[in-house]
């Protein structure tokens, strides 16, 4: 892969980030979404999205699944290529953040060192790492896709709990119970958001 370039020089533009919040009256920043296969991620990150666009903020969401459709079709499981998808998803998202967006982002994300690259790519106080926690035998058992029975019966490689591994986050800023009701969720993510003054209270 090529590495940068000394003659590629940063351009700045006119409008700024700032003025991109004003307009947008809230402040960008990434909700980071990490857990199982299976332990709500998707849809705990789908239902924040409705209440916040109910409330007027301007939000995208970023969704394993659907990235892995386009923008990172390349990519497979194995260690390699799970650090270069949540590399290429946190530039994204750093874009995103930049335009003055509230990402919402929902990838397993199972190591603690690309999450910490992300976590300094958007920087402190614009990086929310969302620990969606729900334990392995309840992920097992929703197993919507039924990629954990495939899993255990040795049809899928490399699945996320089974034979590869999820490091849990030590420090996120929010810890959510996956077994808890999603409106719970919510609530409790609107609180975090209004509190650190990314949307108003
Ligand atoms: N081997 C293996 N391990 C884990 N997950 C697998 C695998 N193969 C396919 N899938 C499906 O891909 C979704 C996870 O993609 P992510 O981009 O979130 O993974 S990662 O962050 O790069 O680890 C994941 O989606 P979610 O269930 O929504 O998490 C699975 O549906
Ligand atoms: N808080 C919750 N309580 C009960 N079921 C849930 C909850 N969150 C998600 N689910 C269900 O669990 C399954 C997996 O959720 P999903 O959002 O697809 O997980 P992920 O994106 O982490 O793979 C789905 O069938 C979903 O309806």
């Amino acid at each position: 892969m090529a590495e940068h370039d000394d003659n590629v020089v940063w351009h700045a533009h006119p409008v700024t980030q700032e003025q991109r919040e004003r307009l947008h009256q809230h402040r960008g920043a990434v909700l980071w979404f990490t857990g199982l296969s299976g332990s709500g991620k998707s849809t705990v990150a789908g239902a924040l999205e409705e209440a916040l666009h109910k409330l007027g903020v301007s939000t995208y969401l970023l969704d394993g699944d659907n990235v892995r459709h386009g923008l990172c079709r390349d990519l497979g499981f194995s260690d390699a290529d799970r650090k270069e998808n949540i590399r290429r998803v946190g530039e994204v998202a750093k874009l995103m953040v930049d335009a003055g967006l509230v990402v919402l982002t929902a990838f397993i994300s199972p190591h603690r060192a690309e999450r910490q690259m992300v976590r300094e790519l958007i920087g402190e106080g614009r990086f929310i790492e969302v620990f969606v926690d729900t334990p392995l035998e309840i992920c097992e058992a929703r197993d919507p896709k039924g990629l954990y029975k495939k899993a255990r019966a040795g049809e899928l490689r490399n699945f996320t709990g089974i034979d590869s591994l999820y490091e849990s986050p030590s420090e996120p800023e929010i810890y959510l119970d996956g077994e808890q009701l999603v409106t719970n969720l919510i609530a409790q993510l609107l609180d975090l958001l209004r509190r650190d003054d990314i949307i108003k209270a």
